[in-house]
């Protein structure tokens, strides 16, 4: 590993299926240089948004960008006009988001080929997310091959689960020979979100126990004791679980064969069916919330119907991670719906009074980019939103990797 001892910032590349969303983060004074995204990659129409620091300096392109390769170049690019190239010296680290770990990574690890080609490994149960992540981490590696590069999991926090909540009631020999069992996903936000809650409730975590409520595009749940996750709503892909933008969540597994069997449908229909054409998005047309709110409010019927699946299922997992805690310190919720849809949050506790879950309408109401409460003073459990940083999370789980190497390698020396 190289970069020198005033090497304090770490870039964070965060692959998604049509975008790449990056930040360079300066771990010593807390600042973050560089803000943006690339999106709508391989349209027409991509667009690349530097946003800047703290939102000063926007700059905005549109123009296709094909693939994730020059996706990354774009990025390249923008660092380079604001003087923060990759070439920088200030630069320690690059640090990727991998969506699947497997079994074999339950911690930060530094890239080497090997490792590169197991997250290769898990692409069939990763097909959205894991080739974005495998060409970020290509690409970056070509730009600055002497630069560690370090990928932080999204199955990580969850490799904590017991045995009995992460396996499925199938074969074993079947289940060990594929390596079928529930991964979990989104941990880097949930491992986040659940320190920040209990920060909020003035404790520490091995005090508490909540359910993080993970609600963006893709969307999850966890229960986590004592700052250990002991489960959560997705399994060996991020299908399972809850209502997503564009994803089914939980389905009788005899759907797929009778689409196949009955509709002619071939694998990779059903795929497309349950991973991109389900959802909100296949229940009305629309994956954004706020879209659906407001078609709600002109009276639109298929918006309500798919707003209320949305919060039945939310609610379900809310009374089954209940009964998995026995005891419930907070309900949290955080990522683009559960931090700014206050009409999500109020529906997905209405009626559970009698499991001390109640939200202050008023509380709820405010619109703020802080963690806090929603619940009234005197609630039993309390309700928050804590707004989720992947970013920060891996930026410090990659620095703290990077710095642990180079003390080793100074005491060696
Ligand atoms: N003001 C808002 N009100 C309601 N929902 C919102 C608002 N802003 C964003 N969202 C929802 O958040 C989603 C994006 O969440 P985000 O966590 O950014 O997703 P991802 O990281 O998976 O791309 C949008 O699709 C939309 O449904
Ligand atoms: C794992 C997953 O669903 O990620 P995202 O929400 O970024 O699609
Ligand atoms: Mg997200």
């Amino acid at each position: 590993m190289t970069g020198s001892a005033n090497a304090t910032r770490v870039l964070v590349l965060n692959s998604g299926s049509s975008s790449v969303k990056y930040q360079l983060l300066d771990m010593e004074d807390g600042t973050r240089p560089a803000v943006g995204l690339v999106e709508r990659i391989g349209e027409e129409t991509s667009r690349v948004v530097n946003t800047g620091p703290a939102g000063a300096g926007k700059r905005e392109r549109t123009g296709p960008i094909p693939d994730h390769a020059a996706a990354l170049k774009a990025v390249a690019d923008e660092l380079a006009h604001d003087g923060l190239g990759l070439d920088s010296p200030e630069l320690a680290a690059i640090g990727h988001r991998v969506v699947h770990g497997g079994l074999k990574f339950s911690a930060p690890t530094l890239i080497t080929d090997e490792v590169l080609a197991e997250i290769e490994r898990l692409v069939p149960v990763a097909p959205l997310h894991n080739p974005a992540n495998i060409t970020g981490i290509r690409t970056a590696r070509a730009l600055r091959p002497d630069l560690p590069q370090v990928a932080v999991f999204d199955t990580a926090f969850h490799t904590t689960m017991p045995e009995y909540a992460a396996r499925y009631a199938i074969d074993v020999e079947t289940a060990d020979a594929h390596r079928i069992r529930r991964y979990g996903f989104h941990g880097t936000s949930h491992a986040y979100v659940s320190r920040r809650a209990a920060e909020l409730l003035g404790k520490e975590p091995e005090e508490v126990n909540v359910i993080v409520l993970h609600l963006g595009n893709g969307a999850s749940a966890s229960a986590v004791r004592g700052g250990r996750c002991v489960d959560t709503s997705m399994g060996l892909t991020p299908l399972e679980g809850l209502v997503m933008g564009t994803r089914s969540g939980d389905i009788d597994p005899a759907v797929t064969f009778h689409l196949k069997r009955v509709a002619g449908m071939s694998e990779d229909d059903v795929d497309v069916l349950l991973n991109k054409r389900s959802g909100l998005v296949g229940l009305c047309g629309d994956n954004d919330m706020r879209e659906i709110r407001r078609r709600i409010e002109e009276g639109d019927e298929s918006a309500r119907l798919a707003f209320e699946i949305y919060v039945h299922r939310l609610k379900k997992y809310i009374g089954a991670y209940y009964a998995v805690l026995g005891r419930v310190d907070a309900v949290v919720f955080t990522a683009g719906v559960g931090e700014n849809s206050a009409p999500v949050r109020e529906a997905a506790v209405a009626g559970l009074e009698e499991l001390g879950l109640v939200v202050d309408a008023d509380l709820n109401a405010v619109r703020s980019d802080v963690p806090r409460l929603v619940s009234p003073d005197h609630a039993r459990v309390a309700v928050a939103v804590v707004p989720t940083d992947e970013e920060l999370e891996i930026a410090r789980q990659t620095f703290a990797l990077v710095g642990a190497g180079r003390e080793g390698r100074g005491r060696a020396e």
